[in-house]
């Protein structure tokens, strides 16, 4: 049955006005602000009457140049990958040591073995199946153990090795040549969320944490919702989490812009669709995510493939149930009356929405297996000496050894670079980078004035094949190559 959401009537206005695109002003103020912070002056973002926003030189590139580098304004680390790799949670640089990440790993693997739904927990890869890829790398998405079958061909440590890895009283040959930040624990007590500093704990807690976080100190009721909204998440879709970040960090940012400045001059008239002035702040609030590109998630998500296209409308409706589930759940969680409209059912399908179609599949890859080849490519006798220790441990890792931080992010500015199956530029990571910002690079010279467009799909895929995966972001593509190729 058609999820009915009395938010979405009853603050019908605000929700309109909160969906509305921003106008050319606010683009520009929005993205110069971005431009002066990040000391960014080789782009510009312009907007056109037929792709909407792009991205354009303000200088030329070379081939091979980074055009830029852009932070990510949410991201979030899959559930199914949180085994594999220990993840600064704000800005996803591996943390704690090659010891802790190879102990913590295997730990991990052997206790999802043991429990009797190790193959019930969460993976969402379904529904950002349309995230542009960042990395080249080829990587196999990461199998979770013990479902995949490489995980019979594991041979395991000896007892204790695992906590002495764990625990730090066992070093590895050479391992201090890969240091990593140490881990520092959420301040909440969650037990969930660890960072590579105080810097970036204090950067997520203000940002969206002290809302989500499931530390004992936060209110027994709030925290039990809490548990409820994320574990339905990680059984359903984990893009729910990057939701309830979004949704968190724009309450946290309109009680900031109220404390912080009661009397400000407001930006926007919003007179005319609230008697509630604080609806003012809300806009502003909310004016990082108003930028995307956006549709509802359930009228644009793609078919999977095994639907066929007469059950389109009973798939499409299954999805807005599933996001009227997480919704409710979020709510009871951390409900603001202040910011109802963000808890209508029309906002949440649109920010998941936002991601479907803009979001980067986010890659950092792993130091164990920089740390795997460097032993490798050591020379005898300090090889076979190293090997002793690291080759049975990399016997227990098994073929997955090098499993990357997987993940997806919004980013402000990749998310406005148009499609082109000739591209110029490609989101692609280089060895040096290894957090979660996205990397921008030129395939070839760009010219100053020069829109800078990436590729979605794979263009070296048949013409049909492009235009059938673009579909899914309500296009089709009229780039020179297609032009060329249509039949
Ligand atoms: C990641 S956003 C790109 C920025 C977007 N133009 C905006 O206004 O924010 C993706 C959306 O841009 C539009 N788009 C991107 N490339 C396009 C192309 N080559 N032709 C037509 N529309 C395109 C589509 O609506 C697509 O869903």
């Amino acid at each position: 049955m058609e999820p009915v959401c009395p938010i979405s009537s009853s603050c019908a206005t605000e929700i309109s006005t909160l969906l509305s695109p921003p106008s050319p002003p606010q683009l520009q103020e929005y993205y110069h602000n971005i431009f002066s912070a990040t000391l960014c002056s080789g782009i510009t973002v312009k907007q056109d009457h037929n792709f909407g926003k792009g991205l354009y030189a303000a200088m030329d590139f070379k081939e091979d140049q980074l055009v830029l580098k852009d932070q990510m304004l949410l991201g979030t680390q899959h559930s199914f990958n949180k085994i594999d790799c220990f993840v600064c949670s704000f800005c996803f640089r591996f943390i704690g040591s090659i010891e802790t990440q190879i102990g913590r790993r295997l730990y991990l693997r052997e206790l999802k073995a043991n429990e009797s739904h190790a193959c019930d927990v969460g993976s969402s890869s379904n529904s950002i199946q349309n995230c542009h890829e960042m990395d080249s790398s080829g990587e196999e998405e990461s199998t979770l153990q013990p479902c995949s079958g490489s995980f019979k061909t594991r041979v395991p440590l000896p007892e204790g090795v695992v906590e002495s890895l764990m625990n730090g009283q066992l070093r590895l040959p050479c391992s201090d040549k890969f240091s990593l930040p140490p881990s520092v624990p959420c301040s909440g007590g969650c037990g969930e969320a660890y960072y590579c500093s105080m810097l970036c704990a204090e950067a997520d807690w203000e940002s969206s944490h002290s809302l989500l976080c499931t530390g004992e100190s936060s209110d027994p009721r709030r925290r039990e919702a809490l548990l409820k909204f994320v574990k339905h998440a990680n059984e359903t879709n984990d893009i729910f989490l990057l939701a309830a970040k979004a949704i968190s960090s724009t309450i946290l940012r309109y009680h900031k812009l109220k404390a912080n400045c009661p009397k400000e001059k407001l930006k926007y008239d919003a007179s005319c669709v609230s008697d509630n002035s604080n609806f003012s702040l809300l806009l502003e609030a909310w004016r990082p995510i108003s930028m995307g590109y956006k549709k509802r998630w359930w009228d644009c998500i793609a078919l999977p493939d095994d639907i066929d296209s007469s059950d389109e409308a009973s798939f499409r409706m299954q999805i807005k149930e599933l996001a009227y589930e997480s919704l409710q759940l979020l709510e009871t969680a951390i409900f603001d009356k202040e910011c109802e409209p963000l808890f209508s059912l029309e906002i949440y399908g649109h920010i998941i929405g936002m991601f479907e179609l803009n979001n980067l599949d986010l890659v950092v890859a792993s130091p164990v297996e920089d740390y795997f080849l460097y032993i490798d490519e050591m020379t005898n006798p300090d090889k076979e000496e190293a090997e002793k220790i690291t080759q049975p441990i990399l016997d227990a890792l098994g073929e997955d050894y090098s499993t990357c931080c997987e993940g997806t992010a919004f980013f402000p500015l990749q998310s406005c670079m148009n499609h082109s199956c000739c591209p110029n530029a490609k989101a692609f990571k280089r060895d040096e980078d290894r957090d979660g910002q996205a990397t921008i690079i030129a395939l070839r010279s760009i010219r100053k004035g020069e829109e800078i467009t990436i590729s979605y799909v794979d263009e070296d895929l048949p013409f049909e094949e492009r235009q059938a995966s673009l579909a899914d972001y309500g296009f089709r593509c009229k780039c020179p190559k297609c032009i060329e190729q249509e039949p």
